[in-house]
């Protein structure tokens, strides 16, 4: 397999002197193009450090990451930027939509803030993710899960390598939280996007090709869950 995202031996440090807690313990994690992988665990295990690092967002105390042959930690701060902007796509629990911009407006700006490659279309996009009536509305007039939808469409739209999600159905009821991770996954599938989500919603588990345990900081394959 060839990795999209690949941690070696990744520890992340926070805080100096007496204070400091070990959020990410000597992580080792490969994801490959197309698959959609889930993080599960207590609250204050790792995780969001976890999507930190692998955002380029925080770099680790010591251990490597590296998005395709890009070894992160070599890169200038100016770099770091660019890869997130063109290799890196983000969904938040709640979407984190911009109110004033409708639908096809969220999901065109990425592309506003400088030149992307290969761009998706944002108007197709919106119809893959089952938008396209609502591409005039803005965020007050969606429901949580729509909102969700958009979220997911904009994060596409640079055509990411690596989807990073935090907890995409926390504001969810059962039905829409399923509907959205069926979502996450035919994208990851069907466009290659290797797809790391932080979830505590264990009845989605099933919709992911791979689920792994963070307990303190540290990484492992869970074995309660039968994928
Ligand atoms: N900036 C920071 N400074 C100091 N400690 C931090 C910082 N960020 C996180 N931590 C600590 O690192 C550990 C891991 O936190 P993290 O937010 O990654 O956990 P989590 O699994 O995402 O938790 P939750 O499920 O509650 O979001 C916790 O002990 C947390 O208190």
């Amino acid at each position: 397999m060839t990795a999209v995202l690949s941690l070696s031996d990744v520890t992340l440090v926070h805080g100096d002197g007496e204070e400091t807690v070990t959020a990410l313990d000597r992580v080792g994690l490969d994801v490959a193009a197309g698959e959609l992988v889930a993080i599960v665990g207590p609250s204050g295990a790792g995780k969001s450090s976890l999507l930190a690092v692998c955002g380029a967002l925080t770099s680790p105390t010591s251990g490597a990451v590296r998005l395709g042959d890009v070894d992160l930690a070599a890169l200038t701060h100016r770099r770091l930027t660019a890869i997130r902007r063109e290799r890196i796509g983000f969904v938040f629990q709640s979407g984190n939509l911009i109110p004033a911009l409708t639908s096809l407006d969220q999901v065109r700006l990425p592309l506003t803030f400088g030149k992307v490659a290969n761009p998706r279309d944002p108007r197709e996009l919106l119809a893959e993710v089952g938008m396209t009536h609502k591409a005039n509305r803005r965020p007050h007039q969606l429901s949580g899960g729509e909102r969700q939808r958009v979220g997911i469409a904009r994060a596409l739209v640079t055509r990411p390598q690596l989807l990073l999600v935090d907890e995409p159905t926390a504001a969810l009821d059962r039905q829409r939280s399923q509907d959205v991770v069926a979502l996450l996954a035919r994208e990851a599938h069907e466009h290659g996007v290797a797809t790391v989500m932080v979830t505590h919603d264990h009845e989605v588990l099933h919709q992911c090709d791979r689920v792994l345990k963070m307990v303190d900081g540290r990484l492992s394959a869970d074995e309660e869950s039968r994928v």
